[in-house]
């Protein structure tokens, strides 16, 4: 079993009277790619945003590589790497200047001249190198995208906390930032991401929890969630829509393609 780089013990947020996250606990391995999913509003942001450092948990505990998110919270952002959904960046930097930037936030002194390096091969895989000294106003939401990506998958970090990779990634990025993940995780990263595509989970994940209303309620690989008796030979997406309650959806469906076919 590979050594635990992030634990959630009971992790909680509480806002004024809403439990966005309720009491989780997680434990994700060294290499492992670890899928969160759960529909709008379940609390995977919030979950996310604790263990990147941007919001504070109201109950329960968090560690990094064996450091705590609280007592020693510096340490921990320098272990984890943050990809947000949507990708806010400084507009009057070019894109060079914003990867230098977190390039100085990250030292990287193993092997000094690396996360340049990288960052030119990631800037050419997204056909974004002809950009670098454009200012990051002129670029549109997928390149900001790319751009972040790029800014975190050239340094060595263990752990990566990625909020919906994909959205407003075209497919051939997509596909290439599946692949950088893949590579990331077998040389030891630990990929803890956020999403809503049972593609993305299935292909991706070597295990998921599903959370809704803030508590998890299924965990492990996706063939071990198919064995339970309920959800045996269910596709991906009837095993959501049931685990998260929405099973009743599936006749809405049913009755607006009635209704289509009326008309
Ligand atoms: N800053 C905040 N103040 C108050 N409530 C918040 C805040 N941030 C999130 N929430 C609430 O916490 C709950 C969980 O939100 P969160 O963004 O974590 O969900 P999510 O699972 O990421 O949803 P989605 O899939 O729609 O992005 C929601 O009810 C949301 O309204």
């Amino acid at each position: 079993m590979s050594k635990d780089v992030l634990v959630l013990k009971q992790l909680s947020k509480q806002f004024d009277r809403l439990t966005a996250v309720d009491g989780i606990d997680l434990q994700v391995g060294a290499g492992e790619i670890f899928g969160f999913l759960g529909p709008n509003g379940a609390g995977k942001t919030t979950t996310i945003k604790m263990i990147a450092g941007l919001l504070l948990p109201t109950g329960g505990s968090a560690s990094i590589c064996g450091h705590s998110l609280t007592s020693e919270s510096r340490i921990c952002r320098q272990l984890t790497g943050y990809i947000p959904d949507r990708p806010y960046l400084y507009e009057k930097l070019t894109g060079g200047e914003y990867l230098n930037f977190i390039a100085s936030l990250y030292p990287d002194t193993t092997e000094p001249g690396r996360q340049q390096v990288r960052a030119e091969q990631y800037l050419q895989l997204f056909d974004l190198h002809q950009w670098r000294n454009n200012l990051i106003e002129s670029y549109s939401h997928g390149m900001r995208q790319k751009l972040i990506m790029t800014s975190m998958l050239m340094l060595d970090l263990p752990l990566l906390v990625v909020d919906e990779p994909m959205v407003g990634l075209d497919p051939k990025s997509a596909r290439i930032v599946k692949e950088l993940f893949r590579k990331k995780a077998r040389h030891g990263t630990t990929i803890f991401l956020s999403t809503h595509s049972m593609e993305i989970a299935e292909e991706l994940c070597d295990r998921v929890s599903i959370i809704v209303n803030g508590s998890i309620i299924a965990s492990g690989d996706i063939d071990s969630l198919r064995q339970d008796p309920s959800l045996a030979g269910k596709n991906l997406e009837e095993l959501f829509l049931q685990l998260t309650g929405a099973f009743e959806l599936q006749h809405v469906i049913a009755a607006l393609r009635e209704d289509s076919a009326g008309n």
